[in-house]
């Protein structure tokens, strides 16, 4: 799987990007085992580098946030997380890109496979902001049409610096149909929620008796909210 990374250092038996330590990429035969292929669901973060893609995808997996300096990502890597939805193993195989320009046509070519797509913005960075609409169309354009996405406006801890309105950001995800909070790789805050709603909307998607209601990400996403007492 090292093919898919342009620059990458490979650490015992793991794989490092941007120094961290990723879980191995290749399944193990045992676990590989354990899971339906089907379950294995192609999870891709994009948008403009710096926003928290590498950040949040470290917190989801490790719980951990490495503050001070910013080191883009180079190419494409991905991490495996296995996350339980009432009572099933669903596996995420989540692809942190490289927010760069230069790296836009790897990114692109990863877009067809991918079952889900979290795109974020830096909510202290309205050009990032801005960019949501750009990011949206090529999204569009090369993922699936069924493709799960959900907008997230990540670094929701930095009060002070905040450039984008939590409206702005609700307003704009409705406006293309997507679902929609903010997130702090910093303090954890919304991650967990953000992957398990992803995880929850293909496993449902996936299992779903034609019968049964249709699942909705966007309102399951605003009640997990409102139970969580949460603003974000
Ligand atoms: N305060 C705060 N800082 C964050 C948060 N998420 C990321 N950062 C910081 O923002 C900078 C960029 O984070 P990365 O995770 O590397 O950004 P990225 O989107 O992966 O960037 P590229 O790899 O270039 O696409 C780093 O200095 C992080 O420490 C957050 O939620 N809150």
């Amino acid at each position: 799987m090292s093919d898919h990374y342009i620059k990458m250092v490979q650490g015992g038996g793991g794989m490092i990007v941007n120094g961290i330590s990723h879980k191995e990429g290749m399944m193990e035969e045992e676990e590989e085992k354990e899971f339906d292929q089907q379950m294995i669901h192609k999870t891709i973060l994009v948008g403009d580098s710096g926003v928290g893609k590498t950040s949040l995808l470290v917190q989801f997996d490790q719980h951990k946030f490495q503050p001070g300096s910013f080191s883009a990502t180079v190419g494409i890597g991905f991490t495996n997380k296995v996350v339980d939805v009432d009572g099933t193993k669903v596996k995420l195989q989540i692809w942190d890109t490289a927010g760069q320009e230069r790296f836009r046509s790897i990114t692109r070519a990863y877009y067809r496979d991918a079952q889900a797509l979290l795109l974020l913005y830096d909510i202290t960075s309205k050009s990032s902001f801005d960019n949501i609409r750009a990011w949206l169309s090529e999204i569009r354009e090369y993922a699936q049409d069924d493709v799960v996405i959900m907008l997230l406006g990540n670094k929701a801890d930095s009060t002070q610096e905040r450039r984008v309105r939590r409206e702005d950001g609700e307003k704009l995800a409705k406006d293309h149909g997507v679902a929609f909070m903010e997130t702090s790789a910093k303090t954890g805050m919304n991650v967990e929620l953000a992957f398990m709603a992803i995880a929850r909307d293909l496993k449902n998607k996936q299992t779903r008796n034609p019968n049964d209601p249709k699942f909705c990400l966007e309102e399951y996403v605003d009640q997990e909210k409102q139970k969580s007492g949460c603003c974000g």
